[in-house]
């Protein structure tokens, strides 16, 4: 196969992803997406790419270069329509409940007073979160109203491109730990805990360990559900396990990391997914 892979970082998963394709005897080329650009009306030079994997570290890029690859005829995974629906978490939260799928309560509000009155329905403490953003940040935790008014107040400074609409949601009393789930096409090969003792935010990037995750016959369908949902073909689902309600979807990531999902459980996402991408373009 020859395939493409979009880039704008070439942290350890794009690396990997080059690796394993060359063992497959894939020819790969890099689409370094600071070097590349599109004039509409002319065709561009890769045109024997039979596939494109997207791995742009930023939202816009990563969009905005699926947008352009299939608008010139190239197979894009993931392609642009599941990126803006898991790159934005209101359209993700809002969509998957819409469906039925479980997810914590959420609100949103258009203004500091409706975004107050929200919180205090949903009940203190609640977690307040940019519309677009990874690794955590600028997820906070308030208490009280009073945290709550400062933490909006911070958010309306910041040059976030959502910075005026607010996403709420209720504190979910999990376990020291969450769940990342992968969909790699059809199926749902390999996860992770990443469990925090000193932080409720369990992101690896703020210091949570990975352990190997024993996926069950349940967390395996509502993986499936998501992805039927959302679309696309390679997906990290993060699900949150509550007490009374059981699984609870938080997010879905189009463009996952996945080093330590490799390393704790000695799967080799990259030859699986690319082993997949094959089937999939063949059929
Ligand atoms: N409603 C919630 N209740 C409890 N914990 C939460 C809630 N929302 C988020 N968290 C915690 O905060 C972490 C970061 O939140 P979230 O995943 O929404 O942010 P992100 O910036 O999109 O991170 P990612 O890198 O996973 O994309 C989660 O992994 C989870 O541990």
């Amino acid at each position: 196969m020859i395939l493409g892979i979009s880039y704008d970082l070439l942290r350890w998963e794009e690396r990997n992803l080059i690796e394993e394709a060359r063992k497959l005897d894939y020819k790969v080329v890099p689409l370094y997406t600071k070097d590349i650009s599109f004039l509409s009306g002319e065709d561009v030079a890769y045109q024997d790419v039979e596939a494109i994997i997207q791995r742009n570290t930023s939202h816009s890029r990563a969009l905005s270069t699926s947008i352009l690859f299939e608008t010139s005829g190239f197979k894009v995974f993931n392609d642009s329509l599941s990126l803006a629906r898991c790159e934005n978490k209101l359209q993700t939260t809002f969509l998957l409940r819409s469906r039925g799928i479980p997810v914590p309560n959420t609100a949103i509000a258009f203004s500091r007073d409706k975004a107050i009155e929200m919180a205090s329905k949903l009940g203190y403490p609640v977690v307040i979160k940019p519309i677009e953003g990874s690794w955590g940040r600028m997820v906070a935790r308030a208490q009280d109203e009073d945290s709550l008014r400062s933490l909006i107040e911070y958010q309306e400074f910041t040059s976030l491109q959502y910075k005026t609409i607010y996403y709420l949601q209720e504190y979910v009393n999990k376990p020291n730990r969450d769940i990342r789930i992968f969909a790699i096409g059809d199926e749902v090969p390999v996860g992770i805990y990443r469990e925090n003792d000193k932080n409720w935010k369990t992101n690896t990037a703020l210091g949570a360990v990975a352990k190997p995750l024993k996926i069950d016959e349940e967390l395996k369908e509502l993986t499936l559900k998501v992805k039927e949902i959302i679309g696309g073909f390679f997906l990290g689902v993060d699900v949150f396990e509550d007490k009374e309600r059981g699984y609870l979807i938080g997010e879905v990531n189009g463009v996952p990391e996945f080093k330590n999902t490799v390393r704790v459980n000695q799967f080799n996402v990259s030859n699986f997914l690319l082993n997949k991408l094959n089937e999939v373009i063949r059929k």
